[in-house]
């Protein structure tokens, strides 16, 4: 096997080396780190993981998502180790790997879920925190599960969304893409004093569903909030709400309008562009987070790469914000925890 150079950097094993080998040749990984094997084989210690989840028999619409999260990997091939917008490092600040895509039934959605949840129990057990790629809504469930048995106690969840996704069923379907948190806050999982979607916009089955939602106790930052009071005014309400909770952070890539995202199963006009995303991700810098997912990218109806290069950035802030976190907390004689 040809030996891969790569990034080293704190210790820790990055990227591929994309001054010695060009980028888009290679196996992609999520921004050409090393896998959880590969890892091993070197003696390091994964911190964050980055694991797919090929798994969209929850779809209400269009089907895709399965696809996901091999088209982000591909689309992360041009990411680079340093972050300027934060000014942080983070395949530097903790070690990061590819772990590869869960193995889930796509027949069997019940299944699918147990299965997800335990391999998300399995990856944290070292203590390393989790980011997910790919997969329809519906996995935010089993994740929201694991996350909140790590943190031994529920948690605060931050929702960036074109949909609620806290419907009760479909077609007579508890476990859908459109039901997951409707679902996490019956088991008791999310903390409700904390709990908000970001970028929701778009026509509804009724009036009855935003009193459902609001009545489960989640807060609406809907797209339009975002446009007219602007990130930083939104980026105050959000950290006031979560405190020092443990917070878990799903985005569904349908939050960005169609023009910044069209490879996603249910998309709505009027959405955030990705601009704004990443900004407010960046503004989160700090906060506890336990985990994340980047789910909805159905690479089928995507151009140019425009869900999949918007999608592996958001993923790349998100491991950003985790490995400040975790390097902060090291610094500061903490455990690195979450
Ligand atoms: N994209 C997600 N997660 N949910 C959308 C469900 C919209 C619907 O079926 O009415
Ligand atoms: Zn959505
Ligand atoms: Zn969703």
């Amino acid at each position: 096997m040809l030996e891969i150079p790569r990034v080293e950097d704190n210790g820790r094993l990055g990227p591929v080396n994309s001054a010695l080998v060009p980028r888009y040749g290679g196996a992609p990984t999520y921004a050409l780190l090393s896998r959880l094997d590969e890892a091993a084989a070197a003696g390091v210690a994964p911190e964050i993981k980055v694991v797919g989840v090929p798994f969209d028999a929850g779809v209400s619409y269009r089907p895709g998502a399965r696809f996901g999260s091999g088209h982000v990997r591909q689309s992360s091939r041009l990411l680079r180790p340093y972050n300027p917008a934060t000014d942080t490092s983070p395949f530097a600040q903790a070690q990061v790997v590819d772990a590869g895509d869960m193995a889930v039934n796509p027949f069997n959605i019940g299944e699918a879920i147990e299965a997800i949840q335990q391999d998300a129990m399995d990856l944290t057990e070292d203590g390393s925190s989790l980011m997910t790629i790919g997969g329809d809504h519906t996995i935010a469930l089993p994740l929201l599960r694991a996350a909140s048995a790590r943190a031994g106690e529920p948690v605060a969840l931050l929702h960036f969304d074109a949909h609620l996704d806290t419907w009760d069923t479909y077609f007579g379907a508890e476990y859908t893409h459109g039901t997951p948190f409707r679902r996490a806050v019956e088991e008791g999982i999310l903390d409700t004093e904390a709990i908000s979607h970001v970028g929701t916009r778009g026509p509804l089955y009724g009036k009855k569903d935003l009193d459902d939602d609001h009545r489960m106790g989640f807060g609406i930052v809907t797209s339009s909030d975002v446009f007219r009071q602007g990130v930083d005014e939104i980026v105050d309400q959000l950290r006031q709400r979560i405190g020092g909770r443990p917070l878990y952070i799903s985005v569904d890539i349908d939050v960005l309008d169609p023009a910044h995202a069209p490879g996603t199963g249910t998309p709505e006009a009027g959405g955030i562009t990705s601009r704004e995303l990443l900004e407010i991700l960046r503004g989160l810098r700090g906060l506890d987070i336990v985990g994340a997912d980047l789910v909805e990218v159905a690479p089928a109806y995507d151009h140019a790469e425009l869900t999949g290069v918007a999608a592996s950035h958001v993923a790349y802030d998100l491991i950003s914000l985790m490995a400040d976190r975790r390097a902060t907390r090291a610094a500061a004689g903490e455990e690195p925890g979450r």
